[in-house]
Parts: C-alpha cells; structure tokens; sequence
C-alpha cells in the first residue's frame, strides 16, 4: 500500500473481519468487503498502513463520531489498529456517483443531477452544522446505499475533512492570507483553496462543479487532460479555473447551474451557505421540467438508472450513449451482435464486406454468421437473394453475410482472427466501464475464452489494449492528488495512480518471456489469499510486456494459467 512493496500487505483477516475482496483503493490506503464471522455482519473495512505518511484513517475516525446518525452518514461499527493497519470498519454501500457516471457513458441526465444536488446540499448542510468541512468533494465520494438505501447518497472518505469551528472556542476558525498547501482534489476545488482557508463556501463550489461536469459534454474543460502531474499542470488548471466564467461553463445548462456556482463564489469566508434556498431552486427546477411526484411534489431520492424519457441530454452525448448501449449488458459476456456490428463497421481485404457501392448478388460463396440458431434457415434464404433486396433481407434477419468470390476467398483463419478482434474491441470497451472486480473477472473469463477459441494464439494490438484497459481499471483512477507537501520524496508531484505507473515503467523487464510467464504464474499462485487490485495491475503489466517482448507473441499455457488466476483473484476466490 504506496511502498511498491510486491507482496500483498493486508492480512486475511483484521480483527474479527475477514476480508474477502477489494472494492477500492485510494492513495494512503484500500477498501475491502469484509465478514464477521461472530456476528455475520457484512460491512466495509478501510485499511491503510499505520505509518503511511498520509495517514488518513487516523484523521477520518475522529471525525466519525460527529456526524454518526445523520442521513447519509456511513456507520462506523469499529476502528483501531491491528498489526501494522490502521483499520475504520464502516457499512457497506454500494457503487460511487463516479461508478455510475462512468457507466453511463460519462454523463448524468437532468433529473438525476438534480437528485445528486439536493441531496448533496444537505448532506453538507448537515456536517456544516457539525462543524465539520468535507474538503474532499468529489463524485467518488458520493457514494449510493444497498438495499432500500439504494436511492440515498452517502457521503465518504473524512480523510481530509476539517473542523471550521474551534471545538474550545466555538468559534469559526479565522481566516489567513498566508499561502498554504493545497489538499482536496484538482478538479473540483474552488479556486480560493488552491491557496486560502477553506470554509464552507468551498465545499458548496466544489459541489457546483462537480454538477456542472456530469452536465456538460467531456466534463469540465481542465478534467480533460488527466490528473495534473507536475506544478506546471497544476499551474494549468489553476489558469483554466480561473480564465473560464461561469457562463462558459454553464452555456446551455438551465441557468440554476450557473447562478448556483456564482453564488458560491459570491459568498464570503464566515458566510453559512443559504442551503435550503438552492434545494428549493433545484426542486423548482424539478417542477419545471416535470419531474414531480403524482401528489405534484418533488422527491430527492435518487432513481438509477434513470428512465430512457428523462435522460434530457445533448445530442452530442445521446448519439455516444446510445452507440454504447448495446454492449452494456448485464454479464461480461461478448453479444454476438455487438460482435457482428462490430464486424460490420470493419472492411476486409478486398471490399469482402459487402455494402452499399458494391452490392453482393455476384458472390458464389457465403460465409453466414448468425445470431442464433433460429436464423440458420434464413440464411440459406438469403443466399439466393440478389442485389439491395438482399441486403434488406440481411438487415432484417441480422445475418452478416460475407462474400467472397473464388479468387478472394477469405480463409477461415482470417475470419477467425476479425471475429477476434472485434470480440476483443468489445472486451476493452466493457472493462474501460467496468467498476467492479467480478465483472473484470467476467471480462478476463472471456478474453481467455476468445483466445482459447482461436487456433492462433497471436496477441494481437486488441488483445494489448484489453490488458492495458484491465490494468487501468485495477489501478483504480481517482481524482485525488497529494499534496505535494506530503508526497514521498520519490513520487513528489505525482498523482496517486500516476505513482504506481511509473513505478511499473522503471522496473527492468525481465526475459526470456516464457520464463518470465511461469514466474508470474507461480508467484500469483502462491500468493497470499487476499491481493489489492493495484498488485494485479502491476502483474498484468509485465505480462503483458513480456509478451510483446518476446519474437513471437503469442500465449502459452502458462499464460492461460495465468489469466486464470487473475480472474479467480478478481472474483475473490
Ligand atoms: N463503505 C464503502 N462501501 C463500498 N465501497 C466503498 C466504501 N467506501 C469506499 N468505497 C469504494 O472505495 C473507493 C475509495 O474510497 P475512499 O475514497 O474512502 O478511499 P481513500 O483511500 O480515502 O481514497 P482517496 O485516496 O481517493 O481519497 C470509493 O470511491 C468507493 O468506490
């Protein structure tokens, strides 16, 4: 846990939790779901190093008890130190609003920002009225309950929360025009905390920002370019904040938006933000638009996803929504019609993909995918068939036909490898959205299944990308980046994320390859029960190099193996 240690550092079992598998990870420390076996209660452990240098959980448990009760307050049923963790076990929720935006094609329709609004407003109400400043708002840190709390917002990670009022003086902490050091995350602070005290005022900024990005197509313009890594794209950011007016960001958003962030930047230091007036605003919003209950109220809980009628967004992205929709299925597994459209977009060699401007009545031969076996006989219907009228019939019986004249038949290892491919396409795409361990598993199941399928055990560049894609998801993506105060010497103006990356591309690559394979076969065997992603990733990444950098690259047994491992890992078994 941010020592680059290759072995796993978190035990089977702290305390009386068993932790059985990872659901997140953040700088200082990881997240696990975890079981008591005395009492079976099911909650979420936090667990971090007890001498990290960013020792986070020993901050967040102080501020715990403040706020226990409140709506939207996670539980904390215990905390302490075991070993060398410092552990927080509190309940367990369920997917982040960063999950679910991600998901969604990086986008929020209205009706459900205006949920996350209204419910965020008062979640900082409420620990405003605590004396307490989050400091860390961000869409990873709202996170949704389970169960019958799956339309409540919950607000996590008090790592870098903060009193603002003196618990001796009850009094508001003063102001200070010394510069400081940054802590929160870069996109979504207010500009004033890059280098002043925050006060509430900030977090209510943070929270403007943060719904004008699920709104606006690609985001807020500075997120566009990744987690600053240095002081110099910091700077960046820093300019864009501030050389951005409101009304730019907000062109074409209901202007509630825009007027929520200028008041937030409006208010002054010891301001206490007028809550309950921006819930109404976002409620009259609500009504405007006709999201009302039948009694004609508004409601603020959080119906996800939400219907297809209210998704109220650009063209722009509902053209990009609806392009993924089909591949968002339930379950890794690859649709055959994704495959096909897939399939369909890509031209083989010789034009044998018939379209349009070259029409497939000449064909002598066919080669017929089909959808499902109730499609077998009309694909002997269309052979017949000539011309437009043809593709017509192809269209409506989902066939894809590829033809092929004698002299350029396609062979069929060739049509092996494009239905590789695109399986392969679509593989990467679900893992860039998939957010949880056992659907990357699931993915990981069927990459091995498409390879194994395959007489060539060739990676192709599709098959890198998936990789590439899963190491990326193990790594976790989060905005968050540390102080440069605080970050150890090595990864000083590192991002979090960006830390173990580099540290993957300093480690020499070792070869021969299959002897590097085995070696990563056996270490991920033998190793402890419990791994976080971040170790998998790395793992994935030498894999994946060894195998680009052998002469042939293709898979062998070992690698199969290998793979298999990573997905039992995945699923936590
Ligand atoms: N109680 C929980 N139940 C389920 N998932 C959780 C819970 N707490 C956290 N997570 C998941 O773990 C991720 C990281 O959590 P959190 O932000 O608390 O960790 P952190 O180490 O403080 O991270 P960061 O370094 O990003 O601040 C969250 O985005 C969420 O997906």
């Amino acid at each position: 846990m941010g020592n680059g240690d290759e072995r796993v550092r978190v035990p089977a079992r702290i305390d009386n939790w068993i932790l059985e598998y990872n659901l997140g990870s953040g700088y200082s420390g990881s997240i696990w779901r975890a079981h008591n076996p005395f009492t079976n209660q099911i909650a979420a452990i936090k667990v971090q190093d007890v001498d990290h240098e960013c020792p986070t959980n020993r901050y967040e448990r102080n501020f715990y008890p403040s706020l226990q009760g409140g709506l939207g307050m996670p539980t904390l049923w215990a905390s302490g130190v075991h070993g060398e963790y410092d552990y927080l076990v509190i309940d367990l929720l369920g997917p982040s609003l960063d999950n679910l935006y991600r998901k969604n094609g990086k986008s929020m329709d209205l009706r459900s920002t205006i949920c996350i609004a209204m419910q965020v407003i008062s979640r900082l109400e409420f620990m405003h009225s605590r004396g307490i400043l989050h400091r860390d708002i961000q869409l990873g840190n709202c996170v949704i309950g389970r169960g019958k709390n799956e339309r409540l917002i919950y607000m996590i990670d008090f790592g870098f929360s903060k009193r603002y009022i003196d618990p001796h003086t009850r009094k508001h902490i003063p102001d200070s025009r010394v510069k400081r050091d940054f802590i929160g995350n870069y996109w979504f602070s207010s500009v004033n905390v890059h280098c002043r005290v925050p006060s509430r005022r900030d977090d209510m900024e943070a929270l403007a920002l943060m719904l004008i990005h699920v709104m606006i197509d690609d985001g807020l313009p500075w997120t566009r370019n990744g987690i600053p890594k240095n002081n110099k794209q910091q700077d960046v950011i820093i300019r864009q904040k501030l050389g951005t007016s409101p009304d730019e960001l907000c062109r074409g958003l209901p202007p509630v938006f825009e007027e929520f962030l200028r008041y937030c930047r409006r208010l002054r230091f010891f301001d206490r933000p007028n809550y309950r007036q921006w819930k109404e605003r976002f409620a009259d919003l609500a009504r405007e638009k006709g999201y009302v209950e039948s009694d004609g109220g508004v409601n603020d809980e959080l119906a996800w996803p939400p219907k297809p009628e209210e998704m109220l967004i650009s063209p722009k992205r509902r053209a990009r929504t609806a392009k993924r929709s089909p591949s968002q299925k339930a379950g890794g597994e690859v649709a055959i019609e994704d495959i096909l459209a897939e399939i369909a977009k890509m031209r083989l060699d010789n034009n044998r993909i018939p379209t349009k401007e070259k029409p497939i009545a000449d064909t002598s031969r066919s080669y017929t995918l089909e959808k499902d076996k109730a499609s077998k006989s009309k694909s002997g219907a269309a052979r017949g068939t000539e011309g437009s009228d043809k593709s017509k019939q192809l269209a409506q019986t989902n066939i894809i036909v590829i033809s092929s004249d004698d002299e350029s038949e396609p062979s069929s290892r060739q049509l092996g490898r494009t239905i590789k491919q695109a399986a392969m396409r679509q593989l990467t795409r679900k893992a860039r959205r998939a957010y949880e361990n056992a659907e990357l598993a699931q993915l990981v199941r069927e990459f091995v299944k498409t390879m194994q399928a395959n007489r060539s055990k060739f990676f192709t560049k599709e098959a890198f990308d998936f990789l590439s894609a899963l190491g990326k998801q193990l790594e976790n993506p989060s905005v968050f980046v540390l102080p440069d105060s605080q970050a150890p010497a090595g990864d000083r103006n590192l991002a979090a994320t960006n830390g173990s990356q580099k540290r993957l591309r300093q480690r020499p690559l070792p070869t021969p390859k299959v002897e590097t394979v085995k070696d990563l076969r056996l270490r991920l065997q033998n190793a402890p029960f419990v791994l976080e992603n971040a170790q998998l990733a790395k793992m994935i990444a030498d894999f994946s190099a060894a195998i680009r950098a052998s002469s042939g690259k293709t898979i062998n047994n070992d690698g199969f193996v290998f793979l298999d491992s990573v997905a039992a890992r995945l699923e936590g078994s």
